[in-house]
C-alpha cells in the first residue's frame, strides 16, 4: 500500500496548529520532530541515546510529517493548511518562512525508516532492549529483549515503556504470574519474562499488535512462557485462566482507559499483588490516584520521567 507524505518545515511555534489540522484532516500518522527534542539534556546514566544529528533541524524549527491514504485529495488539503498558517497572523503569531513539499512513501518505506535510529538500549539494571538487526555482546548481567516491533506501540525508547520495564526490574523476583495489558510489541510480557515471570498473559485490541508481539515472543523462544491474546482490556480473562489470580499487572496505555478497568484489575489480582500503570502525564496525576485508591489500591510509589508517571500500586 502507499501513503501520501506531506511534510512542513515550519517555526516550532506553528507545531500545534499544525498537528491539529493534519489530525482534524483524517491523517493516519503525523510525526513531529522539533530542534528543542534534539537539545534536550538525557539521562545518559543507563546508556546511550542515539537520535538525529542536532543539525538535522535548525534551532527553532520543526519537521512535521502527516500521512495520509493513497486517493486522498491532496493539493486542496495544502491549500487549506496555508491559509490556516498564514492565519496565524491575526493571532499575532509570526509563523515566518514554512514549506510544504508532498510525496508518496510505500508502507514498508514509512514502516522501515525509524529503524535507523532504534539500537541497543539499556533500560534498566538488568534488562537490554535489542533490535533483531543489531549485533551486541551483552555483559554478563544483561537480560536480553530481542525485538523488532514494527508497526507496533513499545521500542521501549518511550518514557512511558522505560518507566514500567524499571518497575518491573524491582518488583519481579521469580516464578510470577503477569498479565500485561496493551502489550503492543510484547515489550514488557517479554521483559516480564527475562526477570524470571512463570507465566505472562499478553493482552491487546490492536490486530496489529497482537502479530507483533506473537513474532516478538517467538523471537525470544517464550511461547511456552508467554500467550498472547486478542481482547478489550481483561475482557477475554476466564474465570478459570490460569493467569489468575495474577501477581502483577502491567498496564502502559492512557489514564483514561486505565480508570475504566481499574475494579477489573484489582478482581484479577490476588491479595498483595501489584498493580503498574504508566502512560500517564503529570496533568492525570490526581485523577488517577484517586481512582486506584477508590478501587482499594494502597499506591506505594509513583516513578517519573519527563512529564510522564508510572504508578505502583498494591492489594491490599
Ligand atoms: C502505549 S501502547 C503500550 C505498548 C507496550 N505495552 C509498551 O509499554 O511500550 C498501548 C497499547 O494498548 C493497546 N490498547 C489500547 N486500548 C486497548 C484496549 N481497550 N484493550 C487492549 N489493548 C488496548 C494499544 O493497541 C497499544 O498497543
Amino acid at each position: 500500500m502507499k501513503w501520501h507524505e506531506l511534510t512542513i518545515s515550519t517555526s516550532e511555534q506553528t507545531i500545534e496548529m499544525i498537528t491539529n489540522f493534519l489530525h482534524e484532516s483524517d491523517a493516519d500518522g503525523v510525526s513531529i520532530e522539533e530542534s528543542g527534542t534534539l537539545n534536550r539534556p538525557r539521562d545518559t546514566s543507563l546508556g546511550q541515546w542515539y537520535e538525529h544529528p542536532l543539525n538535522d533541524i535548525p534551532e527553532g524549527e520543526a519537521v512535521i510529517k502527516g500521512y495520509f491514504q493513497e486517493g486522498t485529495e491532496i493539493e486542496p488539503l495544502i491549500a487549506r493548511l496555508r491559509v490556516s498558517i498564514d492565519g496565524l497572523r491575526e493571532f499575532g503569531l509570526e509563523p515566518g518562512d514554512y514549506r510544504i513539499t508532498a510525496g508518496m512513501v510505500d508502507e514498508e518505506d514509512w514502516a522501515e525508516s525509524w529503524k535507523q535510529y532504534f539500537k541497543p538500549l539499556r533500560v534498566s539494571d538488568r534488562l537490554t532492549i535489542k533490535p533483531t538487526w543489531e549485533t551486541y555482546a551483552p555483559a554478563a548481567e544483561e537480560r536480553i529483549i530481542e525485538l523488532d516491533p514494527g508497526m507496533a506501540f513499545g521500542t521501549g525508547t518511550h518514557p512511558t515503556t522505560a518507566l514500567c520495564l524499571r518497575t518491573l526490574d524491582e518488583e519481579l523476583r521469580g516464578g510470577e504470574r503477569v498479565i500485561d495489558v496493551g502489550t503492543g510489541s510484547g515489550v514488557l510480557a517479554i521483559g516480564a519474562c527475562r526477570l524470571g515471570a512463570r507465566r505472562v498473559l499478553a493482552l491487546d485490541l490492536d490486530p496489529v499488535a497482537v502479530s507483533s508481539a506473537t513474532a516478538n515472543v517467538a523471537l525470544n523462544g517464550l511461547e511456552e512462557q508467554v500467550e498472547v491474546r486478542y481482547s478489550d482490556l481483561l475482557t477475554a480473562l476466564e474465570a478459570d485462566d490460569d493467569a489468575v489470580p495474577a501477581d502483577l499487572i502491567v498496564a502502559n496505555i492512557l489514564a483514561h482507559i486505565i480508570l475504566s478497568f481499574v475494579d477489573d484489575a484489582y478482581q484479577a489480582l490476588r491479595p498483595g499483588g501489584t498493580y503498574v500503570v504508566s502512560g500517564i502525564y503529570s496533568n492525570k496525576e490526581q485523577e488517577v490516584e484517586q481512582g486506584l485508591t477508590a478501587a482499594g489500591f494502597a499506591i506505594e510509589r509513583i516513578a517519573r520521567e519527563d512529564d510522564w508517571l508510572a504508578f505502583v500500586a498494591r492489594k491490599r
